[in-house]
């Protein structure tokens, strides 16, 4: 199959992970007799640097034209004093909304030879799979207005969603759920907010159409608790924008390293982006000891989910399963064997390629 592919590096972490993704991409496309051209762009602190914009024309257009994107990260502190609308954050959630890449599917998935390494009891997160999927185009992100009042002493920030945004996030979190383990456990905050409160509503009346999907309901606070002490209770997550966020990051604890979570931001067509939970990681940027295993399995969902490639998609999981059972880690994980850099972790991925 013939695909072109979008490559977005950003800023910071984000073009040494890139590397990663583009040469297993490369090594898959030999294996399995692909043709996979990739076209990179700027985005983020890198294209305002030099477009005085974080997310150029050019660079939407011909992502938006592309089979799928890879992105890895944008932001740092070299911007931290750009006027706000021109920040590198601003160019992700533009090309997020531009794109309509509304449903963001995070897996939390705890392989077998990293139970030890994390902080965790190893009997709590021993099997742990959760498929978080967080709204991504709508609440606290979006809403207007955004802005500082009475000479900056007073805030706004707008939690707006409307019903259709609710329902077909609620739709994708029903659906995957009929299809993994049938249960189902939207995170809330209806003690305290409207939105929240029309969110179960919606929620209690798409689960008529799913009578095989367990619904719970949960609220945000006590779940970020039980993520941690019992994360085998979970399976499939469904939950707004900045729960989502804030919850996946906390995920990565129970996996043993926030470098290994990948991501896809679709739509209801094939379309897709696919970028690493994580961000720029300014504090290791250019020291080619960050892990590429998030973006690498972030290009692996890219094949099943974009390109519809499921063998392929198992065979880049099943690299990365391989070469941590053999022991081989970047510096962010606490286990025994062969500790390797950035740049071996990612041959030593392309030699697992099967
Ligand atoms: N999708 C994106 O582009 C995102 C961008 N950001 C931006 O990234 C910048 C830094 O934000 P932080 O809060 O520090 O979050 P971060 O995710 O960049 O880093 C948090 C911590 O985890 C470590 N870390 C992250 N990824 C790692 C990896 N693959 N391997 C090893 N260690 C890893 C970092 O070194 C750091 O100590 C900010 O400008 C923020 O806005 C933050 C989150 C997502
Ligand atoms: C710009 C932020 C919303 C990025 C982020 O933290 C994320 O999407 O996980
Ligand atoms: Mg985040």
């Amino acid at each position: 199959m013939k695909k072109t592919i979008a490559a977005l590096p950003g800023d910071g972490v984000g073009p040494e992970v890139m590397k990663g993704a583009v040469s297993v991409l490369k090594k898959v496309a030999e294996v399995y007799g692909h043709e996979f051209s990739f076209e990179e762009h700027l985005i983020g602190g890198a294209a305002y640097d030099e477009f005085g914009t974080p997310l150029p024309d050019a660079t939407l257009k011909s992502a938006g034209n592309a089979d799928a994107i890879l992105l890895g990260a944008v932001g740092g502190p070299k911007w931290d004093s750009v006027d706000k609308t021109l920040r590198p954050e601003q160019g992700l959630l533009k090309i997020r909304k531009e794109l309509n890449l509304y449903a963001n599917l995070r897996p939390i998935k705890v392989f077998d030879a990293l139970v030890h390494s994390s902080p965790l009891k190893e009997s709590r997160v021993s099997g742990t799979d959760i498929m978080i999927i967080r709204e991504l185009t709508g609440g606290l992100y979006f809403g207007m207005p955004r802005e500082r009042r009475d000479g900056g002493n007073t805030v706004v920030d707008t939690l707006l969603y409307t019903r259709e945004e609710i329902e077909r996030i609620v739709e994708v979190g029903f659906q995957t759920a009929q299809v993994r383990g049938k249960k189902l456990t939207s995170v809330d905050k209806a003690n305290v907010l409207e939105s929240s409160r029309m969110w179960r509503e919606i929620v209690d009346q798409k689960s008529k159409d799913y009578p095989e999907v367990t619904v719970e309901h949960a609220l945000v606070d006590s779940t970020a608790m039980k993520l941690i002490t019992a994360p085998n209770d979970f399976d499939v997550v469904v939950t707004e924008n900045l729960f989502g966020d804030i919850l996946s990051d906390e995920a990565s604890v129970v996996t043993g390293s926030l470098g290994l979570l990948p991501s896809a931001s679709l739509r209801d067509d094939s379309f897709g982006l696919y970028e690493p939970v994580h961000g720029s990681a300014p504090d290791i940027a250019g020291q080619n000891v960050v892990n590429p295993l998030a973006m690498i399995l972030s290009a692996g969902m890219m094949l099943k989910y974009s390109f519809g490639m499921d063998k392929e998609s198992r065979a880049v999981e099943q690299a990365v399963e391989a070469l941590l059972a053999d022991g081989f880690h970047s510096k962010d994980l606490d286990i025994e064997g062969e500790l390797l850099s950035t740049s071996e972790m990612i041959e030593k991925v392309m030699l697992y390629i099967k």
